[in-house]
């Protein structure tokens, strides 16, 4: 870290941006962090709550919210983007005005844009031209950080200087910050794993068992890491904290917002009611149609997406879906070992053998 303390600043006043907000200030940096309902901000001045997204959280004092732009970036170093897919190019372009190119912007969003399927560090590149960019992403549910308990991350960039930044301002006795290069896979699992929690949840709801979660969550991997192949990702990402990491945890915990919604489905309320009981945002319901779509007219092969796109889009029932999915392809384990294609010919001859 340089001598002075590095100046952060935090947009999004949610849940996750709060928590990382406060330990950047427990490490010695000045915080800011900006909010655009000035209610919240006057409390998080005035109490150090967030009482509407982390109401037990005692936030760090030194932390300073605002809902000027202008007054949360100037002169900060490092700018972390904690805001829904949604609403990130726009919030983004409000704060263009006041970036400047030697700062490092990290997203932590795990969302897709649907214009052009785009990641959100992605958009900080488009928006900005920046080069110092980085996406933090690993299984950090936000109260659990919150409560300090030991938890681990990845921020991944292909730029150092972000990577060993971004390690010095959050890493602390309770939360770990690991490094990867592969900024594309890191993005691409943390929004990945969100249709699998909804999926997770639904099935517990439905009282499914353990065995049935862990293949759920096993062939999830599988999914993933063949549609990151398929993009262009590292699939060896996947075996990290971002990968199976973030998916273990969002599909076995209901502090996921996206396993919550799951759960309300296969308790049998509508999508509606189970986004509107959650007022938060799940980003998997908005990730399983842009993924669905895309491996549709990519031709790749995602059942489970599929699966979970016509419970939550054409009201086909869960349990009849979970029984069609079981009498699908019986294919490879490993595709990286034996492919697919190979498994598919053995059943072939196998068939032929028994004519
Ligand atoms: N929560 C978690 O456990 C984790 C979340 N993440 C990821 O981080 C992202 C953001 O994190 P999180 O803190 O949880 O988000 P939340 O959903 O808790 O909060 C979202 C924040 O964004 C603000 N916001 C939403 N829309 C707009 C808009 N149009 N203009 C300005 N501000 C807006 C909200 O403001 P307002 O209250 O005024 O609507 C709120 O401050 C999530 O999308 C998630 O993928 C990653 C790891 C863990
Ligand atoms: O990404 C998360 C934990 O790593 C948080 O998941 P939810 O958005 O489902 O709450």
């Amino acid at each position: 870290m340089s001598q002075q303390p590095t100046r952060v600043a935090v947009l999004g006043g949610g849940s996750f941006g709060t928590a990382l907000a406060s330990i950047a200030a427990d490490n010695g940096c000045t915080v800011r962090q900006w909010l655009r309902d000035a209610a919240l901000v006057e409390e998080i001045n005035r109490d150090q709550r967030n009482s509407r997204y982390l109401p037990d959280y005692a936030i760090n004092p030194a932390v300073h919210a605002s809902t000027d732009m202008a007054e949360v970036l100037d002169g900060a170093e490092l700018v972390l983007v904690a805001i829904p897919s949604k609403a990130f190019r726009e919030v983004v372009r409000q704060a263009r005005p006041y970036l400047n190119a030697e700062q490092i912007l990290v997203s932590t969003t795990k969302g897709i844009q649907q214009e052009g399927f785009k990641l959100m560090s992605q958009i900080l590149e488009e928006e900005t031209g920046f080069v110092h960019i980085g996406v933090l992403s690993g299984p950090n549910l936000a109260s659990e950080v919150a409560q300090k308990q030991l938890t681990a991350t990845v921020i991944a960039s292909d730029d150092d200087l972000t990577r060993a930044r971004v390690q010095s301002v959050l890493g602390c006795d309770y939360f770990r910050v690991y490094a990867s290069n592969d900024r594309y896979g890191v993005e691409l699992g943390g929004a990945l794993k969100n249709i699998y929690a909804i999926a997770a949840g639904m099935a517990a709801a439905l009282g499914m068992g353990e065995n049935t979660r862990s293949m759920l969550m096993t062939r999830a991997l599988a999914e993933m890491s063949r549609f990151a192949v398929e993009q262009g990702a590292n699939p060896m990402t996947f075996l990290g904290l971002a990968g199976v990491g973030d998916l273990i945890v969002t599909c076995s915990s209901s502090l996921s917002r996206n396993y919550r919604v799951g759960y309300a489905l296969g308790e049998g309320r509508t999508l509606d009611e189970a986004v509107e009981a959650l007022g938060q945002v799940a980003e998997g319901v908005n990730t399983v149609r842009l993924v669905r779509d895309k491996a549709h007219a990519e031709g790749i092969y995602m059942p489970l997406a599929e699966g979970l796109y016509q419970v939550l889009f054409n009201d086909v029932p869960a349990r009849q879906m979970a029984k069609m999915l079981m009498q699908g392809e019986q294919s490879s384990d490993v595709e990286f070992i034996l492919s697919r294609e190979d498994v598919k010919q053995a059943r072939r001859r196998e068939a032929q053998d028994g004519d």
